[in-house]
């Protein structure tokens, strides 16, 4: 019989791998881990998930866990609950739902531009270095509307925003409580990185556009500390998750240039005449969609969430008693080969219409970033496609995922340079077989021309 600590050794020496053997040699259904005094159920039986996620809050919900987050998130979209939650949601829907987003498509890909252009101005880098600031700065966008951060506000909210996921990860995975000398200076840290967001927030709310989502946060009449603990959640909930994914899908873009030129090729038939990527031609654009499906996959940054049994419930056929944890991870499901074939293969021809398939979760609380972050990761691979090629990726094949709040890539290294101008983009003459391609005349592009010419 194990006792209530048995997994623990093997849960903190390497989760993924735990999780991954326990849930896929394990029957489907509820599966019992010893990880403390409170009972561990992980879900590993896609039938299950939906009747969890889509549980009233009363009878299944966020549970201990999201309270542990309250001192840093406030009172966010995140943490609520109930009708207040509604009201958060619908905003955040307006702004952020896949046809929604796109009308900052141009915006998005301007910024994604100018990171390609870094990129080959370096010849070789390590994508997470980069995407991680590119996903804070698109969150901006579908926030405050069109306008650009400065860099000196961006760096600020990188800071700060690094401390408190800091602060988030040690709190989250903390089993005994802090002494008074650690908990005091954590405090403070948290204070002083609240307040140096809180001033880059304010700032940027004074040039916030008419119609953005952040003056639809302001019309729910919420306090000036409501409405920036919502704009932190945002700026964390959609960081290093969508960071993270970005990287490797440029990582597996690198490992497979056959697939790269593909995509390339998918670019050029969503350019429109005036250089730039049309919003319907995206919608269409299935290459580059699988890509980041498999993506998500492969290495869902969320790799695990949790729910609590608040009524005492009877699930899966057991039983379950109020304050039984319910551990639901995307990573097992999405690579058990019950339910994909080869699971750790890295395939293009997947189907993922199945309820084992959850990187943005499902129900009410699924991700309410989603829309802005398939568009974002899709962007990146048709711009950076579009004009660059990678020509080596190390190491190679893919390395171990490192489990922290979110999936984070290990340190890789890909090498990069200027992709020839494409037979398939239009408007352009013989001449410009010469010229890398640069998708648009806008002011990252210029910087591109500028940094390769360098
Ligand atoms: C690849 C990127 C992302 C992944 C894999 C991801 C994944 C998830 C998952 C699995 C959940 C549900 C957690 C649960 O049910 O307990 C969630 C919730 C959430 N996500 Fe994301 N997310 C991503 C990007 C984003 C972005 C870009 C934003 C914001 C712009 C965002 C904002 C949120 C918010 C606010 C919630 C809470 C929703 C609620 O409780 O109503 N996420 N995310």
């Amino acid at each position: 019989m194990p006792h209530m600590f048995s997994d623990v050794r093997a849960f903190r020496s390497d989760p993924l791998k735990f999780l991954l053997e326990r849930g896929n040699a394990s029957p489907l259904g509820l599966v019992p881990l010893h990880l403390g005094p409170a009972p561990v159920l992980l879900v590993n039986d896609p039938d299950l998930i939906r009747p969890i996620l889509k549980a009233p809050e009363t009878d299944v919900g966020k549970g201990r866990l999201i309270k542990k987050l309250s001192p840093v998130l406030g009172q966010s979209s995140l943490m609520l609950h109930g009708d207040e939650h509604k009201r958060r949601r619908a905003v955040l829907h307006k702004h952020m739902a896949k046809g929604s987003v796109e009308k900052y498509l141009p915006q998005m890909c301007a910024e994604i531009r100018a990171v390609g252009a870094r990129l080959a101005r370096l010849g070789a880098f390590d994508p997470h270095r980069f995407t991680a600031t590119l996903a804070l700065r698109t969150i901006c966008i579908a926030v405050f509307g069109a306008q650009v951060i400065s860099s000196g506000d961006e760096e600020a909210l990188v800071q700060a925003v690094g401390t408190i996921e800091d602060d988030l990860a040690d709190e989250m995975f903390r089993v005994l409580p802090l002494g008074p000398v650690s908990w005091y200076r954590r405090r403070q840290n948290r204070i002083c990185a609240k307040l140096a967001m809180s001033t880059v927030v304010q700032r940027l709310r004074s040039s916030a556009g008419s119609t953005s989502a952040l003056r639809d946060l302001e019309a729910l009449g919420l306090s000036d500390r409501d409405l920036h603990d919502e704009i932190l959640t945002l700026l964390l909930a959609g960081h290093h998750t969508t960071g993270s994914t970005a990287a490797w899908v440029l990582y597996h873009m690198a490992a497979d240039p056959a697939l790269m030129d593909e995509i390339a090729d998918e670019a050029a038939d969503c350019i429109g005449d005036d250089g730039e990527l049309r919003v319907d031609a995206v919608r269409r654009a299935d290459v580059s969609a699988t890509l980041v499906k498999e993506v998500c996959r492969l290495y869902p940054s969320a790799w695990w969430f949790s729910r609590e049994v608040m009524q005492p419930a009877s699930i899966g056929g057991r039983d379950l008693k109020v304050g039984t944890s319910l551990l639901l991870c995307p990573w097992q499901l999405q690579r058990d080969p019950r339910h994909f074939e080869d699971p750790d293969r890295f395939l293009m021809t997947r189907r993922y219409n199945t309820d084992a398939y959850i990187p943005f979760g499902a129900g009410p609380r699924a991700c309410a970033g989603m829309g802005v972050a398939m568009l974002e990761l899709q962007l990146l691979a048709l711009e950076i496609a579009a004009a660059y090629r990678f020509t080596a990726v190390s190491p190679n094949p893919a390395p171990w995922p490192k489990a922290s709040v979110t999936l984070v890539p290990p340190p890789m290294t890909i090498d990069i340079e200027v992709r020839e101008v494409r037979s398939r983009i239009p408007q352009l003459g013989e001449e410009a077989a010469r010229l890398p391609y640069i998708p648009s005349a806008s002011a990252a592009s210029i910087s591109t021309l500028q940094s390769v010419s360098q």
